[in-house]
């Protein structure tokens, strides 16, 4: 499986980048949001050393999964995304991302998505003028107003468990029919099905594959069997 790149990114600043921004952000969001979709998981990733990161893009593509979230939550972030970024099987994206300089590194380390714990309307705005997908996380029918006031149509659900689980989104799906979630926090691979029966789910996010223990460790192998155990428990009944 190949992703296309957006043109240039590895080349432009992201000040060149928003000139550029309307010819191809349709196309970004139209590939981004299926192929998250087809992943069903969105492995979130929090690595301490970036010789970590391409042995852990191996083991995921390994295990079957082609899109990955790599948080801000270290220093090791941008530069992990650059080098996972290099394996086109992978769409690779930045997680915990706070503020519209991380978006500016995010994008000019290769992201393609954007994710953030809560809705923040100036890393939405930084994301839109760079014409890169961008999923806040919105937990409240006020939250997911403001989404819906951004034009965006997929939010992140966090901490999906703590905040209701899949009844929480019953509730708001109801209204808000035209919303994706992607729920995360607390999920696995003992209640994902739940969540990706319902439709307004397009994937869930979480770290049980991706544990930093496991990373720590260069336990590859293991990362490979939760990874391919994840995408067994995520198939369609249809399909298993
Ligand atoms: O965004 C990521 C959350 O911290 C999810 O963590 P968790 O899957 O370990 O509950
Ligand atoms: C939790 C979450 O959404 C993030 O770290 O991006």
């Amino acid at each position: 499986m190949t992703w296309r790149h957006l043109s240039g990114v590895d080349t432009v600043t992201v000040t060149d980048r928003v000139d550029i921004v309307n010819d191809v952000q349709h196309d970004e969001q139209a590939s981004v949001v299926p192929t998250i979709g087809a992943s069903r998981i969105l492995p979130v990733v929090v690595l301490d050393d970036v010789r970590d990161a391409d042995p852990l893009a191996a083991a995921l593509v390994q295990g079957g999964l082609h899109s990955v979230e790599v948080t801000f939550r270290t220093e090791a972030a941008a530069d992990a995304i650059r080098v996972m970024s290099e394996r086109p099987e992978l769409l690779v994206g930045a997680g915990t991302v706070l503020t519209p300089a991380q978006v500016d590194q995010a994008v000019e380390a290769g992201a393609r998505f954007v994710v953030s714990p809560g809705f923040g309307p100036v890393v939405v705005r930084r994301c839109q003028q760079l014409g890169v997908p961008v999923f806040p996380g919105a937990a409240t029918p006020t939250e997911i107003q403001m989404a819906l006031d951004a034009g965006l149509d997929t939010v992140k659900f966090f901490p999906a468990e703590q905040l209701g689980g899949i009844g929480m989104i019953k509730a708001l799906a109801a209204p808000f029919r035209s919303l994706r979630f992607i729920p995360t926090g607390g999920v696995n691979t003992r209640n994902l099905a739940d969540y990706l029966a319902h439709p307004a789910v397009l994937a869930v996010g979480g770290t049980w594959m991706v544990a930093p223990d496991l990373i720590a460790a260069a336990r590859w192998d293991e990362i490979t069997a939760r990874t391919a155990a994840a995408v067994a428990a995520a198939r369609p009944p249809s399909e298993a």
